[in-house]
């Protein structure tokens, strides 16, 4: 990790909405890997962007290639989904939706179901430990694989959340947000939704996708990843920004992962701002924790001394995050109550 975050940030109670499981693993989980498969030849520099590091979009998502060839098998899935989800645990996350890709490896006999089967699995196995976090999923969608494979993971998507005991909440769409158009993808989403699915979208992650933005909001999602360009200032519109706000979409803000991968110029120009300021929900997320060499209490900090926020603003904008997490009711009182109890040790 570049820094490690004060006390304070890693006491306060968290809640995670925006976690890739691929993008999670820790330099030490990436260890135990490289062991077990010392014939593929990866380096560790290859599969994390350090300090004051930057890369292209580009460059990010070969990243993910790399941490692929490493976690192929459900063993590893297994190892991974579990190191990350105690990760997020010990930086005090209280509440975590992890998302990830389904795939199929033919050389050692993944398939989709069989993945998602041991994310499950993984959680709870955690959830036995006692280890003190909800951890839910969202099945998400690779924008690359087109049409076709986008229905296929929304009919698996469906079939776990009718199977999973409210494990599953959820679909994601993600991926290079170069490749492929959302208007593709438009039937699978919609049919997601109608089944009862949440969805989290990466909408304008990169410049000129205002279009397709627009279009996709009009299903409309329940939480939007990045939205680096929605508003006019950056080449977005008044429009969608007022179909954001009009339908209180919350918004999912990955601060590191933005300018490491040069979407955003530095801290200080980061749409937080922008957001944060209109009082629209906004919930400070880590993307890809082990990619970027970063944790949630470290970008709450990030967060607080970039935009000069007071503690109890940084109290503040974690307990509003309960409000947007896809889990029930029941679970929002519940994180609430816990809200409150910690309230009093964090601030004595
Ligand atoms: C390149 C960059 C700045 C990354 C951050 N922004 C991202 N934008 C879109 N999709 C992403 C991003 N980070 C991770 N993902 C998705 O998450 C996958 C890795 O996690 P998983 O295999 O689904 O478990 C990637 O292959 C990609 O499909
Ligand atoms: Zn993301």
């Amino acid at each position: 990790m570049d820094h490690e975050a004060d006390v304070f940030y890693r006491e306060l109670p968290k809640v995670e909405l925006h976690a890739h499981l691929n993008g999670s693993v820790s330099f030490q989980t990436i260890e135990k890997l490289l062991k077990r498969k010392p014939h593929l030849n990866i380096e560790h520099s290859m599969t994390a962007i350090g300090k004051g590091q930057r890369r292209t979009l580009d460059e990010c998502f070969q990243v993910f290639k790399v941490i692929h060839q490493l976690v192929d098998t459900e063993e590893d899935i297994l190892m991974v989904a579990i190191d990350v989800i105690k990760e997020f645990a010990a930086d005090g996350v209280k509440y975590l939706e992890l998302r990830s890709t389904p795939r199929a490896e033919k050389k050692t006999g993944l398939t989709k179901k069989g993945y998602i089967e041991t994310v499950i699995k993984a959680i709870q196995q955690c959830k036995n430990e006692g280890v003190d976090i909800d951890v839910r999923f969202l099945v998400a969608i690779d924008r690359r694989n087109g049409t076709e494979v986008a229905m296929e993971t929304v009919e698996l998507a469906e079939e776990f959340m009718l199977s999973s005991h409210g494990v599953v909440v959820g679909l994601d769409l993600s991926g290079d947000p170069t490749v492929g158009h959302g208007r593709d993808l438009l039937p699978a989403l919609q049919r997601a939704k109608n089944c009862g699915l949440k969805l989290s979208l990466h909408l304008s992650e990169v410049q000129s996708q205002l279009e397709e933005t627009d279009l996709l909001l009009n299903l409309p999602p329940d939480r939007i990843g990045h939205g680096t360009f929605m508003h006019p200032e950056v080449g977005g519109s008044q429009s969608v920004v007022d179909k954001v706000i009009k339908n209180n979409i919350p918004l999912e803000l990955c601060l590191t992962s933005n300018v490491k991968g040069q979407t955003v110029l530095n801290y200080s120009k980061h749409h937080f701002k922008y957001w944060y300021q209109l009082g629209h929900p906004s919930v400070i997320c880590t993307d890809d924790k082990g990619v970027f060499c970063t944790d949630l209490s470290q970008e709450y900090q990030l967060a607080a001394s970039t935009f000069g926020l007071s503690r109890e603003a940084v109290w503040t904008l974690s307990q509003q995050a309960i409000d947007c997490i896809f889990a029930p009711e029941a679970v929002k009182q519940q994180l609430r109550q816990k809200w409150t109890e910690l309230h009093s040790q964090l601030f004595k």
